[in-house]
């Protein structure tokens, strides 16, 4: 294994993750709101299978959302002008961070609601 291509291929990675950090408000939510979600957890001290599940849904949703700022990218690159194809592929990415997010506060109501009731 080439070391230095690997940590090449990882400061790549990071610098995708930070600029879409910085260019997409609704990357920036999606993490506070995930902050929120692991500081509730430790302080209602969740069980390690909620922990899990919890981890697993918020890594969903900021993947999701990674790729998606991903396909808007690649759509604007090939042109900026309307396409209907350029539609759909956004609409269906945006489509696809919607589901994990509704997914991810079904997911909260059900591990969080029982501790605070
Ligand atoms: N080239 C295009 N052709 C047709 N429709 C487009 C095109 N670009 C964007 N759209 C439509 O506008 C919507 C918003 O697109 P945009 O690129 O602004 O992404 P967004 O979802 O607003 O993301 P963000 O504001 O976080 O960058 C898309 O979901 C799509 O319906």
């Amino acid at each position: 294994m080439d070391w230095r291509k690997e940590r090449k291929r990882f400061a790549c990675a990071w610098a995708g993750i930070v600029a879409a950090v910085r260019e997409e408000t609704h990357m920036r939510i999606h993490i506070a709101l995930a902050v929120i979600a692991l500081v509730v957890a430790a302080i209602l001290h969740i069980s390690k299978l909620e922990w899990l599940i919890l981890l697993l849904t918020i890594g969903s949703v900021i993947t999701l959302e990674l790729v998606n700022t991903a396909i808007e990218r690649a759509v604007d690159l090939v042109t900026t002008d309307f396409h209907p194809l350029a539609k759909a592929a956004k609409d269906i990415a945006a489509g696809a961070v919607l589901i994990a997010a509704v997914v991810a506060v079904v997911v909260g109501i059900i591990i969080f609601l029982p501790y605070l009731l």
